[in-house]
């Protein structure tokens, strides 16, 4: 039986989508509802809270299991087991990136350039002091708690902030100086409940249906009937995730069916049907596992 602490916040509506993807449904009276179930007999306990939280507490073993983002691990310098990387962010499928940021105008291209007593605002300062002292820079680190990109230039000189589009900088006139992290969101354990045989094995189920929805998304199952003909013809135009599936059928046709890629889906259905396919299915997939 397994605790879980799922990420309230920016990775918060993409969590509840996967894994609702995942067939492990968050239940929850309204997204205030910071107590959820899931309706899985590996899963007796789940939580939402603050990411930034979520490291120390499955450190301290409140928890067997949870999400957050590397960058929280990295800044809490958490004791904490990953059972891989999730490809999703808030908005994107891409890792978000710590970046240095500053005026497009500031004189400074490097971090070594950065003068004395130069004020930085941002959420993660342990990450901050860390690379200043890698770099030799002495800079006051004033924590900030949001808002960052708002802070320059009249409150601060450089940020070190968060960036995944890279809206926000640009939106606020800023220019990266540097990056410090990139940062996956990740599915992460407590040690001592990673160590425990069935807890282990109920964790990697959860990774592998959490995996499995994720490789599945932005993919399609196309299936087709072609004479035995025009097989190569049609086998030539149909990319595959594995190579397709061919079966022969009684009147001396072939059944082809394989993984591809939604997006080009519609270019491609018109193409199979000119090489001669017919009978062409498009089905949507939930998981892919192999
Ligand atoms: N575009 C994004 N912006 C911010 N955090 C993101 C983004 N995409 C993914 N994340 C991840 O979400 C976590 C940040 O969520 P957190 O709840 O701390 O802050 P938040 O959602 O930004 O909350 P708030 O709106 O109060 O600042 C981090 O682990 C971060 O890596
Ligand atoms: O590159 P982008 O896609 O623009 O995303 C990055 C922005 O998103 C986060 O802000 P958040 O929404 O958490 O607000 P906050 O600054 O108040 O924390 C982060 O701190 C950046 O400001
Ligand atoms: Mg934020």
């Amino acid at each position: 039986m397994l605790s879980l602490v799922l990420p309230k916040g920016s990775l918060e509506k993409a969590t509840m989508a996967l894994f609702d993807a995942a067939d492990l449904t968050v239940r929850r009276t309204s997204d205030r509802d910071y107590r959820a179930s899931i309706d899985d007999p590996r899963i007796d306990r789940v939580r939402v809270l603050r990411p930034q939280e979520i490291p120390t507490y499955l450190e301290q073993g409140l928890f067997d299991l949870g999400i957050t983002g590397r960058d929280w691990i990295t800044e809490t310098d958490s004791d904490v087991v990953s059972l891989g990387q999730l490809q999703y962010s808030k908005a994107t499928s891409n890792p978000v990136r710590v970046i240095m940021a500053v005026p497009n105008d500031a004189p400074w291209q490097a971090v070594s350039d950065l003068p004395e007593g130069v004020r930085i605002s941002t959420e993660f300062p342990e990450m901050t002091r860390r690379f200043l002292e890698k770099h030799g820079v002495k800079a006051k680190v004033v924590p900030s708690y949001g808002a960052t990109e708002a802070k320059v230039p009249d409150i601060v000189d450089v940020i070190v902030d968060l960036t995944e589009t890279g809206s926000s900088l640009r939106k606020n006139g800023l220019r990266i100086l540097d990056t410090l992290l990139t940062s996956h969101t990740e599915l992460v354990a407590n040690r001592e409940a990673y160590a425990d045989p069935a807890k282990r094995a109920a964790m990697e189920d959860i990774a592998l249906l959490l995996q499995g929805a994720i490789r599945a998304r932005g993919n399609v199952l196309l299936k087709l009937n072609v004479a035995q003909e025009n097989l190569r013809a049609v086998l030539d135009i149909m990319p595959s995730l594995s190579s397709p599936t061919v079966t022969s059928l009684a009147g001396g046709d072939n059944a082809v069916e394989g993984v591809v890629a939604k997006r080009g889906v519609n270019t491609l259905i018109p193409a199979l049907k000119a090489a001669g396919a017919h009978d062409i299915l498009e089905i949507p997939i939930s998981k892919i596992v192999d």
